[in-house]
C-alpha cells in the first residue's frame, strides 16, 4: 500500500550546464511504493533529473527532499545509504570481477552499513545469490562480468542495486540490449521489485512503461510537459504531439 507522504519531493528543481537548462524548475513527488516511468524524447532532461536525485549531478538551484530529509547537498554515497540505488546507461560493473563478486560487494556496502558486524561468508553467499537469482543470473555467477552480454550486464547492474535493499530504486533505460524474452523477464523482475521498493525509471521502450508504471512524468526540453496515469498519458494531446508522434 502507497503511504500518503511521498518518499521523494522535488521543488523547482534546476539544473543548468552553460546556457542550457537540462532540468528546469520541476516540482516532482513520488509516493512511497509507486513505480513511476519518465518519459520523454532524447535531450528532455531525464537523466540529468535522475541524476539530481541521486546526487552523481549537483542542481542550479531548488531541492531535493527524500523521506522528509532535504538531500539536496547530500554526496552520493550517503544518499545510497539512505537508501537510494540505482543503475545508469553506462554499465558500471567490475568488468574484471565475477559476477557473483559484483553483487557480493554491493550486499557487503550493506551489511557493514547496517552495522552488522561479523558477516559471515555464507550470509555474503546468500545474499548476494538472492540478487542474482532475482535477475535471473544465477547460472552465470562465476562469469567474468566484463565477458557477459550487454544485457545481463545491465542485468547485473539492477542485482547491484537490489543486494542494496533499496527504498527507491532508480533505473535508467534498463531494457536497453535486452532481447524481446529479456524484457518480459526483465517485467515480472520490476513487478516483483516494485512489491518491496518504490521505483522510479527512464524507459523509451512504451510497452515496458504502460506494463509497468502506476503513473508517468513526460519530460520536453527539462520541463514537466504532463505527468498521470498510463491512460491519461496516452490520451493527451500534448504528449501525443511532442513524443507519442501521433
Ligand atoms: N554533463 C553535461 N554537460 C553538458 N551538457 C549536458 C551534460 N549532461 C547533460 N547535458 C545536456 O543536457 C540535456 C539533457 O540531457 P539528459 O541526458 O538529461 O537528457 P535525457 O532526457 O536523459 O536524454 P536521453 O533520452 O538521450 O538519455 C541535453 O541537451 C544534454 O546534452
Amino acid at each position: 500500500m502507497a503511504s500518503l507522504t511521498p518518499l521523494l519531493i522535488t521543488r523547482d528543481l534546476c539544473r543548468s550546464f552553460g546556457g542550457l537548462r537540462a532540468v528546469d524548475q520541476v516540482d516532482f513527488s513520488l509516493p512511497e511504493g509507486e513505480t513511476h516511468a519518465i518519459i520523454g524524447p532524447n535531450g528532455a532532461g531525464k537523466t540529468t533529473f535522475v541524476s539530481l536525485i541521486c546526487g552523481r549531478v549537483a542542481p542550479t538551484s531548488g531541492s531535493v527532499v527524500f523521506d522528509g530529509t532535504d538531500i539536496s547537498r547530500m554526496p552520493a554515497h550517503k544518499r545510497v545509504r539512505a537508501g537510494i540505488a540505482y543503475t545508469f546507461q553506462i554499465t558500471s560493473v567490475f568488468a574484471n570481477l565475477s559476477a557473483f563478486d559484483n553483487v557480493a560487494l554491493a550486499v557487503q556496502r550493506r551489511l557493514i552499513d547496517d552495522h552488522e558486524r561479523g558477516l559471515t561468508s555464507r550470509a555474503l553467499v546468500e545474499h548476494g545469490m538472492d540478487a542474482l537469482h532475482k535477475v535471473g543470473l544465477a547460472a552465470l555467477a562465476d562469469k567474468v562480468a566484463g565477458n557477459l552480454s550487454y544485457g545481463h550486464q545491465r542485468l547485473l547492474e539492477v542485482a547491484m542495486g537490489l543486494a542494496l535493499k533499496p527504498r527507491l530504486l532508480i533505473l535508467d533505460e534498463p531494457t536497453q540490449g535486452l532481447s524481446d524474452s529479456e524484457i518480459e523477464n526483465f517485467i515480472s523482475l520490476v513487478r516483483q521489485i516494485g512489491e518491496e521498493a518504490t521505483v522510479l525509471l527512464i524507459e523509451h521502450n512504451m510497452d515496458v512503461v504502460m506494463a509497468l508504471a502506476q503513473r508517468i512524468t513526460v519530460m520536453e526540453q527539462g520541463r514537466v510537459l504532463a505527468q498521470g496515469g498510463p491512460a491519461e498519458i496516452r490520451a493527451n494531446p500534448a504528449v501525443q504531439q511532442a513524443y507519442l508522434g501521433g
